[in-house]
């Protein structure tokens, strides 16, 4: 994708003087505003809300305004490279989907729709195990793009077994474990609007498909969808697990995995000597811990833990390329898009998304391009002032 920037601007203004008065939103402020006029409230605040008072959300974004781009001049970047490389295999740019959840609460394609615009991007798309869509149909839909799974562990380990041998079956090229989400946080808005879309049968598509889920209920979900929720409630996330329980997964995959939801360095240290593949610096979006450090401000010290042994990658506020530049510039060898992506595909399902992404992907290439890079791989601090 060389100088992928410029192509997408010029399709843009090729349209002048008179644009196409259905376009597409540009700006990401927009887009969400777009999302709030075509989604119910319940809906809405549940993918655009955070824990508590949501301080964590706002660090999430604040942590990007502090850190500067210096830009450097004179240095031929007239072609530019955003591919990387992970695990040993080449990819286009340094964006992923994030995983997300229930994504049928946003467009009645929900997952498949996501998932198609990724593989036209060719950016991986990260499926949920809290998928609406099984993930197998997900799998299909993207023909052989790039695409990981997202883990949550269950408490039934037959069950947790099950989704890893699943999703190594179906195609899926690394396995993303959700850390900071054993349980549910306290989230204000979805209290209010007494909204949990789980509790209406979204977001299960994984779970009702699985034998080894199934096995554990006295009648099919089919037969009785409101005992088959409430065993998926009781048995979601597991918040006894702690470090020795890595090996468990490790013995049911031969697939890279990444443990997502890290931030302190602390942590980072463990994660490479438990051996595990890669390190996704996370607050889940501002979702879980109301309070929590921004995820750009942890970034810096878990790489440096790491001492460059496993890759880093980090999600939780990105929502322009330049974002992109600077979490990379800090040390993450890619970066997950989570809400900007959603609210692509509450306006205007795979196009949306599509949009989204391609919109993200030439705005990294031009803010590269400008600030004197010639590819993201040489990005590094020097890029970079942190305000006083
Ligand atoms: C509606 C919604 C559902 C989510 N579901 C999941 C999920 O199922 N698994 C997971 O690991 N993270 C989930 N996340 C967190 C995202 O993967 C990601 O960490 C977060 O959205 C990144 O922050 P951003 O939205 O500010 O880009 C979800 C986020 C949202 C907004
Ligand atoms: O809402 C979330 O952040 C999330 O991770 C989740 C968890 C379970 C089901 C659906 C989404």
């Amino acid at each position: 994708m060389k100088n992928f920037g410029n192509q997408v601007q010029f399709k843009v203004y090729q349209n002048m003087p008179s644009p196409d008065p259905n376009r597409l939103p540009v700006v990401y402020e927009e887009w969400e505003e777009r999302a709030r006029e075509v989604l119910e409230e319940g809906p809405f605040y549940y993918v655009a809300g955070g824990a508590g008072g949501e301080s964590t959300m706002q660090a999430n974004l604040q942590a990007f305004q502090r850190w500067k781009i210096v830009p450097r001049m004179l240095r031929n970047v007239e072609e530019r490279d955003i591919s990387i490389e992970l695990f040993g295999q080449g990819y286009s740019s340094p964006l992923l989907l994030a995983p997300i959840g229930v994504q049928s609460i946003i467009h009645p394609e929900g997952e498949i729709a996501a998932a198609r615009a990724c593989a036209a991007m060719k950016i991986p798309y990260i499926a949920s195990s809290a998928s609406t869509k099984p993930m197998e149909e997900i799998a299909e839909s993207m023909g052989d793009a790039p695409k990981w799974f997202q883990l949550y562990w269950n408490k039934d380990p037959e069950v947790t077994a099950s989704f890893l041998t699943r999703a190594e079956e179906a195609g899926y090229s690394a396995i993303v474990v959700t850390l900071d989400t054993a349980m549910m946080a306290w989230r204000e808005q979805d209290l209010k609007n007494v909204y949990l879309p789980f509790l209406i049968g979204e977001g299960v598509g994984n779970y009702f498909t699985d034998p080894a889920f199934c096995s554990n209920l006295e009648e099919s979900p089919e037969e009785d969808p409101a005992a088959a929720i409430m065993h998926w409630t009781q048995t979601f996330g597991n918040p006894s697990l702690t470090w020795e329980d890595l090996a468990f997964l490790r013995k049911h995959t031969s697939l890279p995995i990444l443990l997502k939801g890290i931030l302190h360095p602390d942590d980072a240290k463990l994660a490479v000597e438990h051996g595990v593949d890669g390190i996704i610096v996370s607050n889940h979006g501002g979702r879980q811990v109301d309070g929590a450090i921004g995820a750009l401000e942890a970034l810096p010290q878990v790489c440096e833990a790491v001492e460059g042994k496993i890759p880093v990658l980090m999600d939780s506020g990105i929502r322009r390329g330049s974002d992109v530049v600077k979490a990379l510039a800090l040390g993450a060898k890619a970066v997950l898009v989570g809400r900007p992506c959603m609210y692509g595909l509450a306006v205007a399902g795979e196009e949306g998304v599509r949009e989204v992404l391609q919109n993200m992907l030439a705005d990294t290439d031009l803010t590269l391009a400008l600030a004197g890079e010639r590819a993201i791989r040489e990005l590094n601090q020097s890029n970079l002032k942190k305000d006083e």
